[in-house]
């Protein structure tokens, strides 16, 4: 139907809007630590404290195989990056203030795509 179409083109929309906003994030300087899975080797109680991990590289690869269902499930996986980060990582430290710094740039770059009503 003609309000099928509008909405697949919606769908279509969106999700360019997410592979663009991961590419931004992955571009910032403060990206480093979430561009891969956590080494669970260097960092062994990691496994244990987060139950479920996500970085962008499992963000970009569900984004490629199409197994987000909307750009609300998406942004529920960034989310739990940053909130995985807050749980490991102090404040203060490199890789916590990167979470906070990245977040933040997340946040925004949302808010652009996706202006709240
Ligand atoms: C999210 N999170 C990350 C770390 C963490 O230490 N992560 C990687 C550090 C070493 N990896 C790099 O420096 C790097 C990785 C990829 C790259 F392209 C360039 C540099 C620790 C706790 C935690 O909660």
């Amino acid at each position: 139907s003609k309000k099928e179409r509008a909405n697949k083109k919606k769908e279509q929309r969106d999700l360019q809007a997410c592979k663009s906003i991961v590419q931004e994030l992955e571009g910032h300087e403060d990206a480093w630590p979430f561009l891969l899975p956590v080494n669970t080797r260097q960092f062994p109680t990691y496994k244990k404290i987060i139950k479920k991990p996500m970085d962008l590289s499992v963000i970009k690869k569900k984004l490629e195989d199409n197994l987000y269902k909307s750009r609300e499930d998406y942004c529920e996986d960034l989310r739990l990056m940053f909130n995985n980060c807050e749980t490991f990582n102090e404040d203060d430290s490199p890789v916590g203030k990167a979470g906070h710094n990245l977040r933040s740039f997340f946040e925004t770059k949302w808010n652009e795509h996706f202006p709240p009503t």
